[in-house]
């Protein structure tokens, strides 16, 4: 663990259960995975913005939990035009299973990306995805893990939220890189961090601007500042909503790039 100083309550039980949660005894995962930078590519030819959509049931922040089926949810988003699918696996903060994640995988064919608190290479055989995320701040051996991850054919997205954790993400090779606009601590969004961080990011790395990202103007933000995409959790899921309908919420985004702004 990088730091566990100034975490908000709700992370420091995220981390506790994390710890606490064991790996798969079924030994290493093999996965054939969906290319990220293939689907981005298809998205651009389409002049579809990026978005990775989550499948997000609730969260520490979230205004209260979506009961729908998660695979509904996933297609919608797929039919909205999201270019992969994010989700959530955590189960005690976050609603999210990896079955659910297997029923996903099968239901779409875009790439879906695993997102959990994994801390050590056992919890990486959980369940097969596509993408998988690792954050800077909870690995001790990020390049060790990085490197199991790949062996076992996942694209690591390596999660940082300052200059300094990039360079850690860069130093252990990571490809893939999220900056993450949620700040741990306080649970606070600023979508001014991913600007900070953008331009000190190497061209040859994917790039992806994550959380606090709620309407077009946001995702053209997102963007100028040189995200290759966005991930978006609670503007699709919109808790508060109830039965918000996530396709629109999808489409709303993904539409962005023409300049209207239909919020
Ligand atoms: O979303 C939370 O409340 C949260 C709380 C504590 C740790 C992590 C949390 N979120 C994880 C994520 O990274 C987001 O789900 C993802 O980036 C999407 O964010 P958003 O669009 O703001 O829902």
């Amino acid at each position: 663990m990088n730091s566990e100083t100034e975490l908000a309550p709700a992370v420091a039980s995220i981390l506790e259960a994390a710890r606490e949660r064991g790996g798969d005894d079924g030994g290493a995962v093999t996965v054939d995975a969906r290319s990220v930078s293939d689907a981005l590519a298809q998205a651009d030819a389409d002049g579809r913005v990026p978005v990775i959509a989550e499948v997000k049931p609730t969260s520490p922040t979230a205004d209260g939990t979506r009961e729908d089926d998660p695979v509904e949810l996933a297609e919608s988003m797929v039919a909205g035009g999201a270019t992969a699918i994010s989700v959530l696996t955590e189960p005690s903060h976050f609603g999210g299973s990896p079955a659910a994640l297997t029923r996903i995988r099968e239901a779409v064919d875009v790439p879906v990306l695993r997102k959990d608190f994994v801390l050590r290479e056992a919890q990486l055989d959980v369940v097969e995805a596509d993408l998988l995320l690792l954050i800077v701040r909870f690995v001790d051996d990020l390049e060790g893990l990085i490197a199991a991850a790949r062996e076992r054919g996942f694209q690591p997205l390596v999660e940082v939220h300052d200059r300094k954790e990039l360079e850690t993400a860069l130093e252990a090779g990571a490809d893939i890189i999220g900056v993450n606009n949620r700040d741990l601590a306080r649970l606070e969004v600023d979508l001014e961090t991913f600007e900070s961080v953008a331009p000190h990011v190497p061209d040859d790395v994917t790039l992806i601007a994550e959380s606090g990202i709620a309407s077009p103007a946001d995702v053209r933000r997102m963007r100028e500042a040189g995200a290759d995409a966005l991930l978006v959790g609670s503007a699709i899921m919109d808790h508060a909503g109830g039965d918000s309908d996530v396709r629109e919420n999808t489409r709303r985004l993904v539409r962005a790039d023409d300049g209207t702004d239909l919020t």
